[in-house]
C-alpha cells in the first residue's frame, strides 16, 4: 500500500508487483506528483526556450526575436498533461496496480485510513508494507506579512498563466536560480533576487554560482547577497507587494516567489498513530524501511525520506524499496547488494538547468574534506575545450574534479557551462563505479566534443 502517488510511488508500485506482489496507490490530488505537474517538468518547459535563446545568441549569424511567453506558457500546459493525470492512471493500470484517489493516513499498524474527494472513507490493510510517498512541500519563512502577501512558491511559479512585469525572489537555491532565469527571458522586465548567503547554489562548488552570478548580471537579474525580506505588505490579492529590506529603500514588485527550501508531507499521515513524530522526514534505513517502527512493514522514498529531494533519487529509492519489499514477502535473501541505497550518500547526481547549466555528482572538495578523504582537486577551464568552443562564441564553464589520493578514484566531479548536462552522466558512472584514474585515461573522447573535458583534467592531474 503506497501512500503518494508521485514518482516515488509509483516506482514502488511498479516494482512491488514486479516482484510477485499486489499494490496500490493513493493520492490525493494527481497521480504523478509534484514533479510531473508543479516541478521538474513544468519548470523545464519554462526554462528550455529561454537556454535555447541563449544558445543561439551565441552563435554569429543567427538571431533570435523575442520569446513569445504565451506559447511557451501554452507548451507547459501540453507537458503537464493540462493538469488531467488519465495518462498516468492508465499507465497504472497496466502495471498493474490498483489508484485510489484520496488522502492516505496511517491508522496503526499496516492500516490506512482513505478519504476519497467525496468524503467517504475506507480502512485498508496492506498485506506485506505501507510505503510513505507523500513528498514535501515548499517552506515559507516567518516574515511578518509573509505568508498574507500569499506569495508564489514552486506550485504557482511554475503554473503562472502570465509573466509578472517585476518579479521579486526569495532565495539562492536551485528552484529560485531556475525560475528566476525562465521569467527574467519570458520577459519579467526587472527581476531581483535575494540572497540570504554571498553566492548561489550554495551547495555547489563556489565557483558554479559563482558563474552563474556573472550569467545573471549579464542578463540583467539584479541578484543581491546577504541581504532578505524583513517585512512583506500586500495590501490586497493581485496589488503589488512591498518588501522591507534590512537597509536602502524597500523593493517594490508585481510578484513575490518564495524558494527558500522545502519541508517534508508527513504532518498529515497519521505518523502520531505508529510512534512517529508527525511533519518530520521519516528517517529510514538502507534498504527505505522507517527506523524507529516496531514490526518492520513502514517505508518511506523520494523526498518524505528527506535522503536527497531529487527525482531521480526518489525514484532509485522506490526500486530498492519495491524490490525489498518483495524479497521480504518471498522470505528471499533481503541483502543483496541491489536491496541496498549505496547511491544517496555519496552526493547525488544533479543538473540545474540554467544557463549556463550546472552539474555535479559525488562529493565536493569540501563535503570530501569534512568526510576526511586525502584529496587533491583539478580544475579546467571549459571554454578552452574545442568542443566547447564550437558551441558558440563567448563560451564560459569550468570543471572540477575532486580524487581521493589514496585510492586514486574520483570522489566528485561538477561542470559548469552550457550543455554540459550531457556530461553529467559519464561522471556518474566513474564516481560510483570508482573506476581508477589509470583505466579512466583509456576512455578517449571524441574530438571535437566537450568530453575532451576528462582529457583536459586527467592531463592536468598529471596523467
Ligand atoms: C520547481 C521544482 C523543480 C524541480 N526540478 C527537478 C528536476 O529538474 N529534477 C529533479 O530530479 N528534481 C526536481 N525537483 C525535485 C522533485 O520535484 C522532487 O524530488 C520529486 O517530486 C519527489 O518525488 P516524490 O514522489 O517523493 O514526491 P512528489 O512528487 O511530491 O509526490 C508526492 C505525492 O504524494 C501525494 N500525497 C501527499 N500526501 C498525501 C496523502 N496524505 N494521501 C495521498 N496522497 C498524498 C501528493 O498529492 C503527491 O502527488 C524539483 C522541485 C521543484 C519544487
Ligand atoms: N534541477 C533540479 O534538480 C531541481 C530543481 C528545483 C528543485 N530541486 C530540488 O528541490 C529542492 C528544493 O529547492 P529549493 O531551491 O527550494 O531549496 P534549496 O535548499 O536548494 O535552496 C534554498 C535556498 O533558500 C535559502 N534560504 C533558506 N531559508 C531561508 C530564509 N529563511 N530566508 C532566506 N533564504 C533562505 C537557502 O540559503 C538556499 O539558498 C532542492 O533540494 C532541490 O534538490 C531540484
Amino acid at each position: 500500500m503506497v501512500i503518494g502517488g508521485g514518482p516515488a510511488g509509483e516506482n514502488v508500485a511498479a516494482r512491488a508487483v514486479r516482484g510477485g506482489l499486489t499494490a496500490a496507490v493513493v493520492d490525493s490530488r494527481l497521480l504523478g506528483g509534484e514533479c510531473s505537474y508543479w516541478a521538474c517538468i513544468p519548470s523545464k518547459a519554462l526554462l528550455r526556450p529561454v537556454e535555447l535563446a541563449a544558445e543561439v545568441g551565441r552563435v554569429p549569424g543567427l538571431t533570435i526575436g523575442p520569446i513569445e511567453a504565451g506559447k511557451v506558457l501554452a507548451r507547459r500546459d501540453e507537458a503537464v498533461a493540462h493538469y488531467d493525470d488519465s495518462g498516468q492512471v492508465r499507465w497504472l493500470d497496466g502495471v498493474p496496480a490498483t489508484f485510489l484517489r484520496g488522502a492516505g493516513r496511517l491508522d496503526g499498524p499496516r492500516r490506512v485510513r482513505v478519504t476519497a474527494p467525496d468524503g467517504s472513507e475506507r480502512t485498508v490493510t496492506a498485506r506485506h508494507a505501507v510505503v510513505l510517498a507523500t513528498g514535501s512541500t515548499a517552506a515559507v519563512p516567518p516574515v511578518p506579512g509573509l505568508r498574507e502577501a500569499n506569495p508564489w512558491t514552486s506550485h504557482e511559479v511554475t503554473a503562472a498563466t502570465s509573466v509578472p512585469e517585476r518579479l521579486a525572489v526569495i532565495g539562492g537555491g536551485v528552484v529560485a536560480c531556475e525560475m528566476a532565469q525562465a521569467m527574467h527571458g519570458l520577459g519579467a522586465r526587472q527581476t531581483t533576487m535575494l540572497v540570504r548567503g554571498d553566492r548561489l547554489l550554495p551547495r555547489m562548488e563556489p565557483f558554479a554560482g559563482e558563474l552563474l552570478a556573472a550569467s545573471f548580471a549579464d542578463a540583467g537579474i539584479d541578484v543581491r547577497f546577504g541581504t532578505g525580506a524583513v517585512a512583506v505588505e500586500r495590501p490586497e490579492a493581485g496589488a503589488k507587494v512591498t518588501i522591507r529590506l534590512p537597509d536602502g529603500p524597500p523593493l517594490e514588485a508585481d510578484e513575490l516567489l518564495v524558494a527558500t527550501g522545502r519541508k517534508p508531507a508527513t504532518s498529515h499521515v497519521g505518523l502520531d498513530t505508529v510512534g512517529l513524530e508527525p511533519g518530520r522526514y521519516v528517517e529510514v534505513d538502507d534498504s527505505m524501511r522507517a527506523t524507529g517502527v516496531e514490526g518492520g512493514w513502514l517505508y518511506a522514498v523520494g523526498d518524505a525520506n528527506g535522503r536527497n529531494l531529487l527525482t531521480h533519487m526518489g525514484k532509485y529509492q522506490a526500486r530498492v524499496c519495491g524490490d525489498v519489499i518483495a524479497a521480504r514477502a518471498k522470505g528471499e535473501p533481503d541483502d543483496l547488494p541491489a536491496l541496498r541505497d549505496t547511491a544517496d550518500d555519496r552526493g547525488a547526481p544533479q543538473v540545474v538547468f540554467t544557463d549556463p547549466q550546472i552539474c555535479s555528482v559525488g562529493r565536493t572538495e569540501a563535503a570530501a574534506r569534512d568526510a576526511g578523504f586525502r584529496i587533491r582537486t583539478v580544475e579546467y577551464d571549459l571554454g578552452s575545450v574545442s568542443g566547447a568552443y564550437l558551441l558558440g562564441d563567448g563560451y564560459r564553464g569550468r570543471a572540477k574534479a575532486v580524487v581521493d589520493e589514496d585510492r586514486r578514484v574520483l570522489l566528485g566531479v561538477t561542470f559548469a557551462g552550457p550543455g554540459v548536462a550531457e556530461l553529467l552522466h559519464a561522471a556518474t558512472i566513474a564516481v560510483t563505479g570508482e573506476v581508477p584514474l589509470e583505466r579512466l585515461w583509456h576512455a578517449v573522447p571524441s574530438f571535437p566534443t566537450v568530453s575532451e573535458i576528462w582529457l583536459r583534467l586527467l592531463e592536468t592531474y598529471g596523467l
